[in-house]
């Protein structure tokens, strides 16, 4: 496969990772990378271990997202627990009001961009897509998105990605993403599937700090919080709701998007799919062990089960981003071939 460049927006907890993990895949280059407060560009490749030096330990862990149209840093809320400020501190990096429209303004010799945003606003991701759109970027945009609503936002952006020729891969981070193919294979032995039961695991100890962000995002699934409350907590009642569950949070029938992106490439109905799973902040083992579940007849008439399992050696971290990566390189050879519009982890088969 020829050379893919790409770009992150969002040096958080995922936009982190997902340059490191870059750096152990061939044919991958980072060349631009935003947070809240800072973009670095560079064409001939980022200096991705310099970079996550000068971002270490600055994880911004707030729920605001203000900048979505343009005015770029609301910097009160950003929680700084490192002594500088994020990508900014990077000697390969500026300070900017404007960081997206910095990635957008490079975008022309950039093949792929990986949006690692938070998702406290649902338009957020789309409307940052409409910007890349309006500028006339021609290419690759990838979301780790996780709500299902979102994916219709994105649908109804499919004429205009297609008249700019963008290839846009939505819900591509683990769930959605990775499990959302998985469950796409396990289906292949049915004429008809009932049921696809996805059940995660994450255990975040050492991880924490770095993923705030997500955490916060998870909060929104309890019965008793949404998406607007996740967003103004602050960091100690955050820790509160954490605190009352000691460190161990279970989450039933989420809002995840492979219901829809089952829906949408045709496997069963959104309905018949659940997402659930354990969160185990004070241990760094999986509380339960990662597993799809995919029932269904066969076309002889029986009715089976096919299961895929993560091994509990496998964090979130790389359960996130190597499919992220992988979806991004298969964003890029449909891209090259042509094909533009809204694409699903379900539609394609992640590169390596
Ligand atoms: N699909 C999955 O399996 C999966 C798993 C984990 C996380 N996620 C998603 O990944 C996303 C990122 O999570 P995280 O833990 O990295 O969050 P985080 O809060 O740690 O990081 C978010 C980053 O975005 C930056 N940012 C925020 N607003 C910005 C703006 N207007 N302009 C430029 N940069 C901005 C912040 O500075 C920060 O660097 C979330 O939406 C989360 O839901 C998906």
């Amino acid at each position: 496969m020829d050379e893919v460049n790409f770009a992150v927006l969002g040096c958080g907890g995922i936009g982190r990772r997902t340059l490191e993990v870059s750096t152990d895949k061939e044919h991958l280059t980072p060349v631009a990378a935003c947070d809240r407060n800072g973009a670095a560009v560079d064409h001939d490749g980022l200096d991705v271990d310099e970079l996550l030096a000068a971002t270490e330990g600055n994880i911004a862990s707030d729920g605001g997202t203000a900048a979505a149209s343009g005015s770029g840093t609301d910097s009160s809320g950003v929680k700084q627990t490192g002594e500088n400020a994020g990508v900014a501190a990077s000697v390969q990096a500026d300070p900017t009001e404007e960081p997206i429209e910095e990635v957008i303004e490079a975008s022309d010799d950039i093949d792929a961009v990986l949006i690692a945003l938070p998702n406290f606003e649902h338009d957020f991701i789309p409307r940052v897509a409409d910007r890349f759109a309006e500028a006339g970027y021609e290419g690759v945009l990838v979301d780790v998105l996780k709500r299902s609503r979102v994916i219709d936002m994105l649908d109804d952006r499919t004429d205009e990605f297609e008249a700019e020729g963008i290839t846009f891969v939505c819900g591509a981070g683990a769930t959605p993403g990775f499990l959302t193919g998985a469950a796409a294979i396990a289906a292949q032995s049915f004429v008809e599937v009932h049921e696809v039961e996805i059940w995660w695991g994450v255990g975040l100890k050492s991880g924490y700090e770095d993923n705030r962000g997500t955490v916060r995002e998870d909060i929104a699934h309890l019965p008793e919080y949404d998406i607007d409350d996740a967003r103004e907590m602050s960091d100690a009642e955050i820790e509160a709701v954490i605190d009352e569950y000691d460190g161990v949070i279970e989450f039933e029938d989420m809002e995840h998007a492979d219901d829809v992106l089952l829906e949408r490439a045709g496997i069963c109905d959104a309905e018949d799919v659940t997402v659930g799973g354990i969160l185990d902040v004070t241990s760094d083992e999986k509380p339960t062990t990662t597993t799809v579940r995919v029932t269904g007849t066969t076309f002889d008439g029986e009715t089976g089960t096919n299961s895929f399992e993560l091994d509990d050696a496998t964090s979130m971290a790389a359960n996130v981003n190597g499919p992220a990566l992988g979806y991004l390189k298969a964003g890029v050879r449909r891209n090259r071939a042509g094909e533009y519009g809204v694409f699903g982890p379900a539609d394609l088969m992640p590169g390596f």
